[in-house]
């Protein structure tokens, strides 16, 4: 079965490593490292996994990534390179490595790699944790189909995945990638709301995201029959309530200001791979 190292098992690694074990992936199968030896305690007591906190064995990283056959680096976009020179001889040639990064180029990577080395860019998002997030997947050149195939299927048993070309991975980054949290940020609003009416603020938290989670079902459940535009107008009757909101969002602009939220996550990806070249 494949062997799996997740370099830097913080939020985003932990979320897929969440969805693999989920999906049946034993946990001796797994091995992760920290920075600090606290964060790989909890991470361990968290996910039963075996962790190897780089404060306290300088090997860390090279030693779990020499027993894997996938690699996921999940440390900050700043350090993927440095993480990358870091693990480069301990790689065995056809180990596949998967960047979970927002804004590492397959370039940047496989500079950094032995010559050949397999290298995937994905940009996922949190609700793989809950087995429904949204991955994007761009491999690099020295990347067989079977390859793409086995860390498709990994990923792909904690959300939808979607391989696509290079230069869509900040798109998705604008709408998937950073999504999860302008979902939050309309519940942490929605419940606010509900206070300053008057709710109980754990009635008004429950109520924010049992709307989320039953509307983002509805989606899901009604796609190629009604797209969004549409349950929204089933909600909204003539000269009602809902119609007054909506008038209220219209009336701030809301859409565009949504629109330019998501293109503002992607352009700033963009301006993180610049700053990276230098
Ligand atoms: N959070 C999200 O929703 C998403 C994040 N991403 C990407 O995921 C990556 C990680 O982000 P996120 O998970 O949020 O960040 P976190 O800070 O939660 O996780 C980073 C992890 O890396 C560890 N770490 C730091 N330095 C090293 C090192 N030298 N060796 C081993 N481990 C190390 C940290 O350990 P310690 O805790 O001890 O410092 C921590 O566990 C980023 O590149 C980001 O672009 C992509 C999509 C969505
Ligand atoms: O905010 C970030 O930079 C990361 C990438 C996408 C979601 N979180």
């Amino acid at each position: 079965m494949t062997k799996i190292a997740m370099l830097g098992l913080g939020s985003m690694n932990g979320a897929i490593l969440a969805g693999l074990l989920g999906s049946g992936v034993p946990a001796e199968n797994v091995i992760g490292t920290a920075r600090s030896a606290e964060s790989a305690q909890k991470r361990s007591e968290q996910y039963g996994v075996p962790m190897v906190a780089e404060e306290h064995d300088g090997a860390a990283n090279t030693t779990a990534a020499a027993q894997a056959d996938v690699v996921f680096l999940g440390v900050k976009p700043h350090q993927i390179v440095d993480l990358c020179r870091e693990i480069k001889d301990a790689l065995k040639p056809e180990t596949v490595v998967v960047s979970v990064a927002a804004a590492v180029t397959i370039d940047m990577m496989e500079s950094a790699l032995a010559e050949g080395q397999p290298v995937i860019r994905t940009m996922p998002n949190t609700p793989m944790s809950v087995g429904e997030g949204v991955v994007g997947l761009a491999a690099g050149s020295h990347v067989s189909q079977e390859q793409t195939q086995t860390v498709a299927e990994l990923l792909g048993a904690s959300g939808s995945v979607h391989v696509l070309t290079e230069d869509q991975i900040d798109a998705l980054t604008g709408v998937a990638g950073s999504g999860p949290a302008y979902a939050f940020y309309l519940a942490e609003h929605m419940a606010a709301a509900g206070v300053e009416m008057g709710l109980d603020p754990q009635i008004a938290a429950d109520l924010a995201a049992q709307t989320l989670y039953g509307a983002g079902k509805m989606l899901v459940e009604n796609r190629g029959q009604n797209d969004a535009a549409q349950l929204r107008r089933n909600v909204t009757s003539p000269n009602g309530t809902t119609q007054k909101a909506i008038e209220t969002f219209d009336a701030a602009d809301m859409d565009a200001t949504i629109r330019a939220g998501a293109k503002a996550s992607s352009s700033r990806a963009a301006e993180i791979t610049h700053q990276l070249r230098g």
